[in-house]
C-alpha cells in the first residue's frame, strides 16, 4: 500500500453501460456501477449468471462488448498501473508436478511483462517474507506448491496477488474447494485486510452467509441474476477486531 496515495473516496473501478455477448449469447447487458476506495464489493450470481465474465473484462482479460470500464479513473484499455491491482483467478491449481517453490511463486507476482527480473533483490526478498507472512506460509516457503494442499496453494495465489501491496484485489470464488475451517480463516484474514489495511476488495463467492454477515443482508445492485452486496468504506474500521485477534498484527 502507498499510504496518502489514494483521495478520499478515489473511485477505483467505473462500469458504464457494459454489455458482453459470447456470440449471440448476451451473458452482460447494460450493467452500471462504482466500487470507491475502500469498499468491499461481493458479487453473488447462480452459475452462469457472468460472474468470471465480468471480473475478466474488470482485468483487461476481455474486451467489452460495448459501454465502458475505468480503473483508477483510465478506460481499462489504456491502463498500465498493474500493480495497484491484485487479482487472484478462479480455481487455480497447480500441477502437482509443478517444480517451483511457493517463495518463487510470490516473487513471481513482482515481475509483469515488460520488467522479467533475473536478480532477486534484498528489498523484493523483504516484500516476499511480508506476503508469506501475511499469508501465514513462511513455514512451507521452500515447498514445492505442487505438492501443497488446496488451501495452502489459495494462501499462495494470495501472496503473490499482495506482494506489491495491490490498492485493490480482486478475488473469483477464493474458497472454492477449500475445507471449512481454513475457509472461515481465509475470510477472517480478508475482513482484516479490508478493515485494517485500507485495500479494496471485488470478491465473487459462493458463500452467502460470508457476503451477507459482512456486507448486509440486502444487495445494492440486483440485474436479477448477479446481485451486488457492499460495505463501504466509512464502515471498514468496526466489528471484526475482535474476531480477528489471530489473524494478523
Ligand atoms: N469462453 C467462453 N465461450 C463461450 N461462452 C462462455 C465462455 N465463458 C463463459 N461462457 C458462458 O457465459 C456465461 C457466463 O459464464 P461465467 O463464467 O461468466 O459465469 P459465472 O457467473 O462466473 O458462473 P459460475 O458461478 O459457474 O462460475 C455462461 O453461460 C458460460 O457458459
Amino acid at each position: 500500500m502507498k499510504p496518502g496515495s489514494l483521495d478520499c473516496h478515489q473511485h477505483m473501478i467505473e462500469i458504464e453501460d457494459l454489455s458482453f455477448s459470447y456470440g449471440e449469447q448476451k451473458v452482460i447487458s447494460g450493467l452500471n456501477y462504482t466500487v470507491k476506495e475502500r469498499d468491499f464489493l461481493g458479487i453473488i450470481g447462480s452459475n452462469g449468471a457472468g460472474k468470471t465474465t465480468l471480473l475478466k473484462m474488470i482485468v483487461g482479460l476481455l474486451p467489452a462488448s460495448s459501454g465502458e470500464i475505468r480503473l483508477f479513473g483510465e478506460p481499462v484499455r489504456k491502463f498500465k498501473d498493474w500493480e495497484r491491482l491484485g487479482y487472484v483467478p478462479q480455481k487455480n491449481a497447480f500441477n502437482p508436478l509443478f517444480p517451483a517453490t511457493v517463495r518463487e511463486v510470490v516473487l513471481s507476482g513482482l515481475y509483469n511483462n515488460k520488467n522479467l527480473i533475473r536478480r532477486v533483490s534484498k528489498a523484493q526478498q523483504q516484500q516476499c517474507d511480508d506476503a508469506l507472512e501475511v499469508m501465514r506460509i513462511q513455514d512451507i516457503a521452500e515447498k514445492r506448491v505442487g505438492q501443497l494442499s488446496g488451501g495452502q496453494q489459495q494462501r499462495v495465489f494470495l501472496a503473490r496477488a499482495l506482494i506489491n501491496h495491490p490498492d485493490l484485489l480482486i478475488l473469483d470464488e477464493p474458497t472454492v474447494g477449500i475445507d471449512a475451517e481454513t475457509q472461515a480463516g481465509f475470510f477472517d484474514l480478508i475482513m482484516h485486510m479490508h478493515a485494517h489495511h485500507h485495500m479494496t476488495f471485488l470478491m465473487v463467492s459462493h458463500d452467502i452467509d460470508m457476503i451477507k454477515n459482512y456486507l448486509g443482508h440486502e444487495p445494492v445492485q440486483s440485474n436479477g441474476k448477479i446481485n451486488f452486496y457492499c460495505r463501504h468504506s466509512h464502515e471498514a474500521q468496526d466489528c471484526v477486531e475482535e474476531n480477528l485477534q489471530h489473524t494478523l498484527v
